[in-house]
């Protein structure tokens, strides 16, 4: 048995905190389909988690189970698995008396061996179930922890970064592992992590949230090629979006340009649809978002249709293997979005400056410009928390913060990565050709929200 859980407009206030942990927060969640629950540290992933199993009350707003009123059934009825990261294993039970453990409860005065048994198999864990947890791997003792949420039949899975305690190798083979037995079981899951690679991998959809409010929902292709907004393009992909502050420049006759500062990316005309609406930002200052694979280092003679030319000082290249990434410099003023980490080391911080510590220096500036930022965004929502029927104002695409990097020698190095193939042969200091390709080019409004591709034009992906 699987099923359908909707969340309708719920918020959860803790007590003595000022601001909603989640924050009307609406989600349907169709029966056996795996949502993944992403965003950074302290956004609410849990808490919507543990108000779906029961385990936290729900302030206001509703939770249906198959569609009916849930929000006061206990969590014994609920019929959900919950897996934690830290896996939760009695000690002095053997991993068959852990797995079987819950159903003394569910099969009461049955025969529980079978069931354990089957799930041993379907984990492929036969050969530990006499073992203690101490006797266990980490990766053991997690397979265990879900054997106890499996053995249940439960008709959801419920799972709180369960992977995060595990190695970088076994966490990407459990999470195979993972897909592989939900989908099968085709139990509905909702999965927590702050992991975008993980959610990527794993989710049907994904559902992207920032400071207790929902982002975007959508499947990872969509929530990568098509991000509602700076903070969703920023949080999803790796290496990071470019984010580059610039205006539009679009003269009544003529063509149209954005101008980065330094350089500027002229738009082919005739102008396409998006293109065209960029017309109205007409001397106002956005957001390009260009990610790594949307530049590539070729001669303007080499351009394909929909490329065009800029160039860039190399500042660093990343050997990686299988490909390289290449930093460049190319005069303009990155954007960073202050609620995820620090912005990209600057090439002084990389290469270990030698000017008396300014690393230091700077990663100070930064965070007492994020501060700055921080405080503006909380102004902004303060004053604009006073609502006429005495609720807490709806959330919306609350305004992505976005702020200028600060403006010294070293932050004006390596505002853009370009991934290339491993044989790149440039060097420290060369100035090197690029190609944008238009086609891939992101364009954000000083709020943060999507301009370009224009959102009402754009073909759904699936
Ligand atoms: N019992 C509690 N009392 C007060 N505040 C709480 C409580 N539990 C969580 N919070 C706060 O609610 C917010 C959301 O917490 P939550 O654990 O849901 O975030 P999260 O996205 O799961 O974070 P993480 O990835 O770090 O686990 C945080 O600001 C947290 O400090």
């Amino acid at each position: 048995m699987t099923r359908a859980i909707t969340l309708h407009e719920v918020s959860k206030y803790y007590p003595k905190q000022p601001s909603p942990a989640v924050d009307r927060f609406s989600l349907d969640i169709a029966p056996g389909e795996f949502l993944v629950l992403l965003g950074p540290s302290g956004c609410g992933k849990s808490t919507v988690l543990r108000m779906i199993a029961g385990l936290e009350d729900i302030t206001t707003g509703e939770l249906l189970l198959d569609g009916e009123y849930s929000n006061d059934l206990a969590p014994g009825d609920r019929r959900m698995a919950m897996v934690f990261q830290n896996f939760a294993l009695y000690p002095s039970m053997t991993s068959r008396e852990n797995i079987g453990f819950p159903l003394r409860f569910e099969m009461p005065g049955e025969e529980h061996g079978p069931r354990v048994d089957e799930t041993a198999r379907i984990l492929g864990i036969e050969e530990i179930l006499d073992r203690y947890p101490g006797q266990l791997s980490g990766g053991e003792r997690q397979r265990v922890a879900m054997g106890r949420a499996i053995s249940r039949h439960p008709s959801v899975f419920l799972m709180d970064e369960p992977l995060s305690n595990l190695d970088a190798k076994l966490r990407a083979h459990l999470r195979a592992e993972i897909a592989r037995l939900t989908h099968g079981m085709g139990v509905t899951t909702v999965y927590v992590t702050h992991d975008q690679a993980e959610a990527m991998s794993l989710g049907d959809r994904v559902a992207i949230m920032r400071s207790g409010v929902l982002q975007q929902i959508s499947s990872p292709r969509e929530a990568y090629h098509l991000p509602e907004n700076v903070f969703v393009a920023a949080f999803v992909g790796t290496p990071r979006i470019n984010l580059l502050q610039a205006t539009v420049i679009a003269p009544l006759t003529g063509g149209m340009w954005i101008d980065f500062g330094r350089q500027r990316l002229g738009l082919p005309e005739p102008l396409n649809y998006d293109h065209q609406m960029l017309r109205i930002q007409q001397g106002r200052r956005i957001i390009v978002g260009l990610r790594s694979e949307a530049v590539r280092i070729a001669q303007p003679s080499q351009a394909h249709a929909g490329e065009v030319v800029l160039s860039g000082i190399v500042e660093h290249v990343e050997y990686q293997g299988h490909e390289s990434l290449v930093h460049l410099n190319t005069g303009s003023r990155p954007a960073v979005v202050p609620e995820l980490e620090a912005p990209r080391p600057t090439s002084a911080a990389r290469n270990g400056s030698r000017r008396g510590g300014s690393g230091v220096g700077l990663g100070k500036l930064a965070q007492k410009a994020a501060r700055r930022i921080q405080a503006s965004v909380m102004e902004r929502d303060s004053s604009s928390s006073a609502s006429s029927d005495g609720l807490p104002p709806k959330p919306q695409q609350a305004p992505v913060s976005v702020m200028d990097r600060p403006s010294t020698p070293e932050t004006q190095t390596g505002d853009l990565v370009v991934r290339t193939g491993p044989d790149i042969r440039v060097r420290r200091g060369d100035r090197v050709p690029l190609l944008v390709d238009l086609a891939h080019l992101y364009v954000f409004d000083q709020e943060g929200q999507r301009i370009c591709p224009a959102p009402a034009q754009q073909p759904r992906l699936e």
